[in-house]
């Protein structure tokens, strides 16, 4: 949804909708993980009483702790945070994520290893989605990065069927790539937004995922 009519939020989002998406991915910043300020809690509270769609919120925030208790009253969906925001207490917000009724995932940035990730997902209490960053975090309308497809490949192999979500860069030129590496979640901003007919590329994006499930 960052690239949607932010003063308009609740139709943006029934249109998205109704062209075919799953989930709604919200981007939360707050201009100091990242330099850029987006939305928070009050935002999605005043979404969800539009809408009982999956709320996918991606946490680009330095305190994510902070966030669990206004996320979870707001009614958050899924509660990703970043690996590097979280290296002292991860155990505490997976289980803090959980207890707020939201499904936990951890993201981690295209510089940070993949190997950073494993604890989280063998943890008894487990991350149940990870989120590999295929831009810088911060912006929309980035070029995809080709060469994060070996992180999404090693997790694949690693854990087959964990959800494995990739976001940045992603539309009809480079969805092959993501979803042949093992990919099962697609975030779009830009490509989707920018379409002409945006349900064409939620199909096309789907059906790539669809092709790679099947003959793997
Ligand atoms: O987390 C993000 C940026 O930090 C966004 O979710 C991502 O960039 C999606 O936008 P686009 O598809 O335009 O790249
Ligand atoms: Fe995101």
């Amino acid at each position: 949804m960052l690239s949607s009519d932010f003063a308009n939020l609740a139709s943006e989002a029934e249109r998205m909708l109704n062209c075919g998406a799953d989930w709604l991915h919200m981007d939360i910043m707050d201009g100091h993980f990242v330099p850029n300020l987006t939305i928070g809690a009050p935002v999605i509270e005043s979404l969800r009483k539009h809408t009982k769609a999956y709320l996918d919120c991606h946490l680009m925030v330095t305190n994510p702790l902070d966030y669990v208790e206004p996320l979870g009253k707001a009614g958050a969906s899924g509660f990703t945070f970043h690996v590097e925001a979280s290296r002292e207490n991860w155990r505490e917000l997976i289980q803090r994520i959980k207890s707020k009724g939201m499904r936990p995932g951890v993201a981690l940035n295209p510089g940070t290893p993949i190997e950073e990730v494993y604890p989280l997902v063998e943890f008894e209490n487990p991350v149940e989605m990870v989120l590999v960053l295929t831009v810088e975090p911060g912006f929309g309308g980035q070029k995809f990065m080709a060469d994060m497809m070996d992180k999404v490949k090693t997790l694949r192999k690693k854990y087959p069927s964990l959800d494995i979500e990739v976001d940045g860069g992603l539309g009809p030129s480079t969805i092959d790539m993501a979803a042949s590496a093992g990919a099962n979640c697609i975030v779009a901003g830009s490509s989707v937004f920018g379409a002409p007919e945006p349900s064409h590329i939620i199909s096309l994006m789907r059906r790539s995922v669809e092709e790679c499930q099947k003959n793997n």
